[in-house]
């Protein structure tokens, strides 16, 4: 059976999850159910259960060395077989895996997101469709804050400190430049309906 296998990436905040959700929440009841599937390049965040939380907190998490993507190339080639997979649940709160796994069906389509997907080559390899989400840093530092802020557990100081000294720097050494091994750049971010629409269609034909 064909999998095809759709990388979303781009900067942090910049719609990936929102954009790849809106395609999986308005395709989930037009296919046949286990279809399509989403799985987070952010659960590869390497276990740090082994670090005390103050040494967790100065982890550099916008650099390639922070993931494990060994580990997602792995589960990738599962799903490829056909084989189920467990993948890690990661605590953005606690900086480490918590202790719970979440299972991910072999789907005919799935879409992973993530920073750093397109500045990996060997993952770029197991990709067939690559999407970069191009929304400007500075909105993406607004959303940052109000989410990291709602839903990450950080104070707007520990936001706007990470920000200055990994999120933005790492920004234009790998993420920025990762776009140019994207098939599709999508402006503005999780609400291009344009855009969407486009792979909605795409996602339809490949399953006809
Ligand atoms: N086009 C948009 N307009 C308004 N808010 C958006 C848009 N895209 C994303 N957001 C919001 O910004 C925040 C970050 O988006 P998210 O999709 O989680 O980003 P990412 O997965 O790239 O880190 C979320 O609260 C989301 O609802
Ligand atoms: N313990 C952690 C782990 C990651 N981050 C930040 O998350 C960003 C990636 O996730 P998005 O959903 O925003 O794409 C990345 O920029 C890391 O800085 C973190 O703050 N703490």
């Amino acid at each position: 059976m064909t999998r095809t296998i759709i990388a979303i990436a781009g900067a942090s905040a910049s719609g990936k999850s929102l954009f790849s959700q809106t395609i999986y929440n308005e395709l989930l009841n037009e296919l046949a159910p286990g279809a399509i599937a989403i799985i987070e390049e952010d659960a590869y965040y390497r276990d740090q259960s082994h670090l005390p939380f103050e040494h967790r907190t100065q982890t550099n998490y916008d650099h390639p060395d922070a993931f494990e993507h060994e580990l997602l190339l792995e589960h990738l080639n599962q799903l490829k077989e056909g084989k189920p997979v467990d993948i890690p649940v990661y605590d953005y709160a606690k900086h480490t895996r918590s202790d719970q796994t979440r299972r991910i069906q072999p789907a005919k389509i799935l879409i992973v997101e993530g920073i750093l997907l397109l500045s990996d080559p060997k993952l770029c390899d197991e990709f067939n469709i690559k999407v970069f989400i191009d929304t400007p840093l500075d909105i993406c530092l607004m959303r940052r804050m109000q989410r990291d802020l709602e839903e990450r557990g950080r104070s707007l100081q520990s936001v706007i400190e990470q920000y200055q000294a990994t999120v933005r720097p790492m920004f234009y050494q790998f993420i920025d430049p990762s776009k140019h091994n994207a098939d599709v750049v999508v402006t503005r971010g999780g609400r291009n309906r344009v855009a969407i629409d486009i792979l909605k269609s795409k996602i339809k034909q490949l399953l006809q």
